[in-house]
């Protein structure tokens, strides 16, 4: 039996992400919360011909509580999206303190659950998360994710002209770092199939992996950031925290994971300098069972995007650990 719960429901990411859950025949019960809207989207939700039970929360009545207790996997895409012009770092003020108490519940109510962090920016909203499990004394590192799937998800597809694949989705295409612009580290060294990119189109799709977002945001002008690419990339991710939970073997996706905790990690926080990082992980029926270490085959230019990377990520983590050890005044 698993159980789902997604925290922030009702939202862009949110329902899309709801119905492929709903869809799934992994999941055999989804709880849906959200500070608005769930009954609604609860209730369309269960006119679906499949599986899983479903149930809608709202703050009122022990919400939280109630979607949370017993649950598996719980997905996180609560909190404010980007408008053009914003990077992601500045949605911090208002959505550290929504993952932070999201967290709290966590730990409270399902501190076993593997818990799948979406909120931007999810290079701070992560080591938050992290800092609110420590204090309650229930921190797993090998069971907290952030979800840095879709840049893969973005890698496979703008790659797919050199790949050649007609289902861009077969090709591996790794995406390490973080989860914001220069943080975000594709390395076309390490794909497979052996593809290669022309060097004169090198810069552009680096650029492009590392900026994907700002063209969703920039083309819904206003309306938000990417939801639906997202919905996909958070329930493939998903999936397959499911299936490796189930004793599927071979199951590896990248995801931003406190390297300390996972067999592998240390290696790369020598490299690297950071606790931290996304990297492709192992999934096993614990969760992230090994993370395994790209650094070794990396190129020259890969370096100095690395170099980048590091610098940005440090602050990210820093001030989202701080967010926590030392609270602003509210
Ligand atoms: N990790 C990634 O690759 C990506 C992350 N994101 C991030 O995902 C987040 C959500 O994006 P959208 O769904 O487009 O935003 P949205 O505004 O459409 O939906 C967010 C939902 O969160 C709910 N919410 C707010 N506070 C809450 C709380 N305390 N508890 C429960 N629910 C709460 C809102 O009511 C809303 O329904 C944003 O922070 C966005 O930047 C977006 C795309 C990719
Ligand atoms: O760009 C944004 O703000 C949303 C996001 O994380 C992405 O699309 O990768």
């Amino acid at each position: 039996m698993v159980k789902a719960v997604v925290l922030g429901a009702s939202g862009g990411i949110g329902q899309p992400l709801s119905l492929l859950l709903k869809a799934s025949p992994l999941v055999d019960e989804l709880a849906l919360y959200d500070v608005v809207n769930t009954p609604g989207v609860a209730a369309d939700l269960s006119h679906i011909s499949s599986t899983a039970k479903i149930t809608g929360y709202l703050p009122k009545d022990d919400g939280l509580k109630h979607a949370l207790t017993g649950a598996d996997i719980v997905v996180i895409p609560a909190g404010i999206p980007r408008k053009p012009g914003m990077t992601r770092d500045d949605l911090f003020k208002i959505n550290a303190g929504i993952v932070r108490d999201l967290a709290k519940g966590v730990a409270e109510y399902c501190p076993n659950a593997f818990t799948l962090v979406i909120s931007n920016p999810v290079n701070s909203t992560v080591p938050i998360a992290a800092e609110v499990l420590k204090n309650a004394g229930v921190f797993n590192p090998k069971r907290l994710f952030g979800v840095t799937t879709l840049d893969v998800v973005r890698a496979e597809t703008f790659t797919q002209e050199f790949s050649g694949l007609s289902d861009p989705s077969k090709a591996t295409v790794p995406v390490i770092g973080g989860h914001s612009g220069e943080t975000i580290v594709p390395l076309f060294s390490q794909v497979s199939p052996d593809f290669k990119i022309p060097a004169d189109r090198y810069d552009a799709l680096v650029n492009r992996v590392q900026f994907g977002g700002d063209e969703v945001v920039k083309a819904k002008d206003g309306a938000g950031s990417a939801t639906l690419s997202m919905a996909f990339a958070g329930f493939r991710f998903a999936e397959s925290v499911i299936k490796a939970s189930k004793g599927e073997k071979g199951v590896v996706e990248p995801t931003f994971v406190y390297l300390p905790g996972v067999a592998g990690g240390e290696e790369i926080v020598k490299a690297t300098g950071v606790e931290f990082f996304s990297t492709p992980v192992e999934l096993g029926p614990n969760g992230a069972e090994k993370a395994i270490n790209l650094l070794g085959g990396i190129t020259e230019k890969e370096k100095s995007l690395l170099e980048a990377c590091i610098k940005g990520l440090k602050g990210n983590i820093e001030k989202g650990v701080e967010f926590v050890k030392n609270p602003p005044p509210k």
